[in-house]
């Protein structure tokens, strides 16, 4: 099973996810919380409240857990393509896989970064929730004083199954919107890089950032399940399921609710994932 797919797709992840993430702070935001009027209210609110450091609340254990995340997520699409294709990455340009095995190969290795990315997703969503700005002398302190410790008190209170809350939601946001994912991806380089050949580098990033606002768009009304899910239990109320959160959720809200944070969630996918490519590409390239 060849390695490097896993180690370019963890670095790649990594410098997409410190690109993205004060958009995901904000997006969260905007799921999970009625306060905000919209994208520049959340984001003038965050700065006034939080400063500049609110924006990256909760990055230290995307950051450790991308070594996970990503390299599965990639290494898994790599080596499903190979069992399925019998060609390696280096081969795949001359001999192009057809769009159904990308979209298998894609599917399984959103299904199974899903389960490694849920315990991490949930930390991540909770502490980028807490809006208290940081340790003030006087103020009330934050639920949660980090990502460790957010997670002992998960864990605490709700055993191990409570670190997995919302991972269904995840896995049916991820599992279909990572094929359409690499489908995106494959097909736009293939419609401007002549047969056989490599794409440059200016295709690979308007794949990569075309990819990632795709799947992003079809990810967004599970997004939105999957977040107020994460944080039911804490403020919000707690769902029977996730049928329940959808329905309630519908009622209170309308059917908008289930588009909120697509226009930041775009904003963010597109520099995200032209980044995760192109060094995904190039990192491959350079091992040869
Ligand atoms: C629609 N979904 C779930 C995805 N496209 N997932 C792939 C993640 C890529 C990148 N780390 C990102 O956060 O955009």
């Amino acid at each position: 099973m060849p390695a490097e797919e896993f180690v370019a797709g963890w670095i790649s992840g990594a410098l997409g996810l410190v690109l993205g993430h004060p958009f995901d702070t904000v997006k969260v935001r905007l799921q999970t919380q009625t306060t905000y009027r919209g994208i520049v209210d959340c984001m003038v609110k965050t700065y006034r409240h939080e400063s500049l450091l609110g924006f990256f609340k909760g990055m230290s254990f995307p950051i450790a857990s991308i070594a996970v995340v990503n390299s599965v997520l990639f290494g898994v699409y790599s080596n499903a393509l190979l069992a399925l294709t019998a060609t390696s990455h280096q081969e795949r340009r001359a001999q192009p896989p057809s769009y159904t095995h990308v979209f298998i190969a894609g599917c399984t290795g959103g299904f199974l970064q899903a389960y490694c990315l849920a315990p991490f997703d949930l930390i991540k969503v909770r502490l980028q929730n807490q809006t208290e700005p940081r340790a003030k002398p006087g103020s009330p302190p934050p639920r949660y004083r980090g990502p460790v410790h957010c997670a002992a008190s998960i864990f605490q209170a709700e055993g191990p199954r409570g670190l997995f809350r919302g991972a269904w939601a995840l896995t049916l946001r991820d599992t279909p919107t990572l094929g359409i994912y690499f489908v995106t991806y494959e097909w736009l380089c293939r419609q401007f890089t002549p047969d056989g050949q490599t794409p440059s580098s200016g295709t690979v990033l308007v794949a990569g950032g075309f990819a990632g606002i795709t799947s992003w768009v079809a990810a967004t009304p599970l997004d939105v399940i999957k977040s107020r899910m994460q944080m039911a239990g804490l403020k919000q109320r707690a769902y029977r399921g996730l049928l329940d959160c959808m329905v309630s959720s519908a009622r209170q809200e309308g059917l908008g609710v289930f588009f909120r944070g697509l226009t930041i969630n775009s904003a963010r996918a597109f520099p995200v994932n032209a980044v995760t490519f192109l060094s995904y590409e190039h990192l491959l390239l350079s091992w040869g």
